[in-house]
Parts: structure tokens; sequence; C-alpha cells
């Protein structure tokens, strides 16, 4: 859980690059078949500018696109960090993977992707039940267990969590623990769900941002502004680079994505450069003034 370098540590000792580049959100595909080659371009330009982390899903419906772009990269299997979601559905259990189970999932999705494994394997929600999808959340957390032991993936977590998900997997008595919770957090949202980033840190759980963002693309003319272009002025970095450097050393790893190449290239020079504890301090005070909640609306009640 700690940053090594350009590197988080997860509980069970892996590494997992710091920064990951999204295909979902603008590359998000779902419903259209045919292979979007503006999604390969993007990723080709993203790990040739030094993103070693890709975060997919299954909803996203871009694993012939993350695969393509691997070959034509030629970068090395194991120098690339891969993350893969199952698609459990929405809040309002209607809809989910067309799969039986996250296990037969990702095995379709790795055939897809022409890979033997992905580095995470994540439940990309908690609206699971037996009623709807014919096995509990802990049992889904067991296909999980049941993907790392084969090797199928080498880590597993969850996205979407609230403390009370969290309890339900960890007082099943697992075999595995989650190693990450993907959620939306940025200095406009710090807890997507009540108290969700310290229970999660408390228990050995990366926080994973994304949206990390939301005060640029969807929170202009709010009270950070006049803190983002302070702080840019002082480090000479862009404010993208600034909100990106607070999430990593708020020991929350940050998913972007961009199709610009000047803004993959700065995304991935947040390692340079630190921030002091009282100027973290004072964008963690500061955005705690606005709230700007791009995603899982059922989670608006909170606000
Ligand atoms: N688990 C989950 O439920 C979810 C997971 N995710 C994951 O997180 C990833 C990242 O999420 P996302 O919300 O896109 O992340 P960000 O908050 O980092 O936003 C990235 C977007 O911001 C734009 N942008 C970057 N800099 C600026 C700027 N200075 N001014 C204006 N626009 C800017 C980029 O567009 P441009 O091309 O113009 O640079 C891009 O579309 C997703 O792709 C997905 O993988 C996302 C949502 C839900």
């Amino acid at each position: 859980m700690s940053l090594v370098g350009t590197d988080f540590k997860l509980s069970n000792g892996n590494t997992i690059p710091a920064i990951g580049y999204g295909v979902g959100t603008k590359w998000f595909k779902f419903g259209r078949d045919e292979v979007d080659t503006n999604v390969i371009n993007a990723l080709e330009t993203a790990i040739k500018l030094g993103f070693a982390h890709i975060d997919g899903a299954e909803i996203y419906n871009t694993n012939e696109e993350i695969g393509a772009a691997l070959v034509n990269s030629g970068v090395k299997r194991e120098n690339i960090f891969i993350t893969d979601k199952y698609f459990a559905g929405d809040a309002s259990f209607s809809n989910r993977s067309p799969h039986s189970n996250p296990y037969e999932a990702l095995k379709a999705d790795l055939k897809q992707l022409k890979l033997d494994y992905v580095d995470l394997y994540l439940l990309h929600s908690s609206y699971i039940k037996k009623e709807t999808h014919g096995f509990s959340l802990t049992e889904a957390w067991g296909y999980l267990e049941k993907l790392k032991d084969e090797g199928l993936a080498k880590n597993i977590g969850v996205s979407n969590f609230t403390v009370e998900d969290l309890k339900t997997v960890l007082d099943s008595k697992p075999k595995y623990k989650p190693e990450v919770n993907q959620i939306e957090f940025s200095a406009y949202l710090q807890d997507q769900t009540p108290g969700i980033v310290q229970y999660s840190q408390e228990n050995g759980i990366l926080v994973e941002a994304y949206g990390p963002l939301g005060p640029i693309t969807k929170g202009q003319g709010g009270p950070l502004d006049p803190v983002l272009a302070k702080l840019s002025k002082k480090y000479g970095k862009t404010e993208g680079q600034i909100l990106l450097r607070w999430v990593i050393q708020k020991g929350v790893l940050p998913l972007t994505t961009s199709s610009k190449e000047d803004r993959i290239k700065s995304f991935v020079d947040i390692f340079s450069f630190e921030l002091t504890p009282e100027e973290v301090d004072e964008i963690t005070t500061v955005g705690k003034q606005k709230t700007v909640r791009q995603f899982a609306k059922e989670f608006s009640k909170y606000d």
C-alpha cells in the first residue's frame, strides 16, 4: 500500500504502477462491436509515452483494442499491468455480464485480450445477489479467488464497494482479501460513500481513484481554482498534474485518460516533484468546500 518509486506496493507484496490509463469513460464502447482504431492508437501512444498500467473492464468492450495495442507496441507482457472488471451490473439489478459467473467472464475476456492472465481482476460493483445472478456477493468473491489460484488473475479486488460491502467480504473469512477498491475520488469527492477511503486503507486495501481530474473537468469556478493556479505556477506543472500528485500523496492510485499527447506525457510526469504536507492539506481542506460527483449517482444521497 505504500508508494515505492513509481509503483504502489499491495498488501500481498505485489506492485502496481502508480498511475493507470483508463479505457472506459472517453473510450467506452458498450453496444458497438466494430474495433475502434482511435482506442488502439490512444493506447499505443499512452504505452509509448510511459504508461505501464491499463484499466479495462468487460462493460467497456475495449478488450480487443487493448490486445491489439499491446501487440503493436511491442511491449513485453510482464512490463505492463492490465486490469479487467467483471460486469456485475448496476443498482437496478436488471443488467449484468452475459457470462454465467466472474470465472467464465474473465476466461472470455482473456480470449479477446489474447492474454493468459490479467494483473488485476475486480468486481465492478457490489450489485450481486443470488436471485438475479445465481450466486451471492461472497460466492462471487469465491470465483475471483479461484481465478487467482489458477493464475488467471495475479491480484483480485473490487470497485464501487461501500464499507458494508467490504465487511460482507471480509467477514466471510475469505482465502484472499481484496487488494484494491476502485472508486470515484477527487479533491471534490473525497469519500464516494461514508468512510470508504479510511476503511479501505486501514484494512490494507489500496484505493484507486477514477475521475481524479473532476475539479478541472467538471468543477471549474470552484474554491480550488486559485489554489491550483498558485501551485501550478510554483512547480511549473499543469493543474492536472497537481491534482494527480495530490491523489498519489493521499495514498491513492489515480486512473486517468486523455486523447492528447501533451496531456498523456504530462500525466506520467508526476513523480519528479512533491507537494509539501501543508499543500496536500490545503487541497484537502479547500476541496471539501465543493462536491462534484460524476458517476454512481445512486450515492448522491450522501452529498
Ligand atoms: N470503476 C468504475 O466504475 C469506473 C472506472 N473508471 C476508470 O477510470 C478511468 C478514468 O476516468 P476519467 O473520469 O476519464 O478520469 P479523469 O478525471 O482523469 O478525466 C479524464 C478526462 O479529462 C479530460 N481532461 C484532462 N485534462 C483536462 C483539462 N486540463 N481540461 C479539460 N479536460 C481535461 C480528458 O480528455 P482529453 O482527451 O481532452 O484530454 C479525459 O476525457 C476510466 O477511463 C476508467 O478506466 C471511470 C469511471 C467509472
